[in-house]
């Protein structure tokens, strides 16, 4: 695990372009801000090209789709693939919604998307594995995560994050586990959109994006710990203020004594 990727976030303070929902976007703009990275945000067609080819990174989140912006993140993909930057996709609600299901199966038609991260309805949907989303959430089901996460992967020929009470991160051979993590993550909506962000940050400093991935499942996961240990109560709002706080404060050694990985 190279937790030190941190230190290289925060030296290189590397722009990330995100397309958001409107749910989320002030939490996704300041945790990535927090943590180091420069975010930067758009909903412009017209200048989609531009915003890619100022960026390292790029996260299209599908949370409050409208036509106008699955034609912008057509553009933005595209853009990303031909200059070489990463790309992110947090497919929000696939596998509740079929419109969702088919539109971003549509765009990875058009092009290629390095790294999927979602929750274990969503993950399942995109591996064509039976499971009963709701909503936002993951919702429930039977089939083992590791192969869940293991297809989607292979299917998409990309890096996966199923996330939950254990990210399980998959290129398609390997399976890594990060157990760290707390269940405010929870009770704080755009929990799931912050991490998309968080990893597309990690990805735009290092090359290798299956490391890339799994350092921001460990840095996330463990720094939202860190906060609900200090906490007596289930308190969300205070979670969520705090943890912006520890994204900017946290150390590589902080994360190195709580981190808890396994590889499968
Ligand atoms: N029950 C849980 N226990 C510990 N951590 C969790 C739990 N559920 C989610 N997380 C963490 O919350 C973050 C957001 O993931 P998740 O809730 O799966 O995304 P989404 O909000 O898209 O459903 C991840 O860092 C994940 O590890
Ligand atoms: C509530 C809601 N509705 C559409 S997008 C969204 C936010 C989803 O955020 P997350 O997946 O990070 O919990
Ligand atoms: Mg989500």
């Amino acid at each position: 695990m190279h937790t030190e990727l941190l230190n290289d976030l925060r030296n290189q303070n590397p722009i990330v372009f995100n397309i958001s929902n409107f749910v989320t976007v002030q939490d996704v703009a300041n945790g990535i801000n927090a943590i180091g990275a420069s975010p930067i945000m758009s909903q412009e067609i017209d200048e989609a090209p531009a915003m890619v080819q100022i960026s390292s990174a790029v996260t299209i989140n599908i949370g409050t789709l409208t036509t106008k912006q699955i034609a912008q993140a057509k553009v933005v993909g595209e853009t990303a693939n031909q200059y070489h930057k990463p790309v992110v996709l947090d497919p929000v609600a696939v596998g509740a919604v079929k419109y969702r299901l088919d539109a971003v199966k549509e765009l990875m038609n058009d092009f290629k998307v390095d790294i999927i991260r979602g929750n274990a309805g969503e993950i399942a949907a995109l591996a064509d594995i039976d499971w009963q989303a709701k909503g936002i959430d993951a919702g429930t089901g039977n089939q083992d995560l590791d192969l869940i996460a293991k297809t989607c992967a292979q299917k998409h020929q990309c890096t996966v994050i199923l996330s939950g009470v254990t990210d399980v991160i998959s290129d398609g051979e390997h399976v890594v586990h990060v157990k760290n993590g707390t269940t405010l993550f929870q009770l704080h909506v755009g929990s799931g959109d912050m991490l998309s962000s968080v990893v597309a940050a990690f990805a735009a400093v290092n090359d290798n994006l299956f490391e890339a991935a799994q350092t921001a499942c460990a840095v996330f996961a463990t720094t939202g710990q860190i906060v609900a240990e200090r906490l007596q109560e289930e308190r969300p709002g205070t979670f969520s203020t705090e943890l912006m706080d520890e994204l900017h404060l946290i150390t590589v050694d902080e994360i190195n004594a709580k981190l808890e990985v396994e590889s499968k």
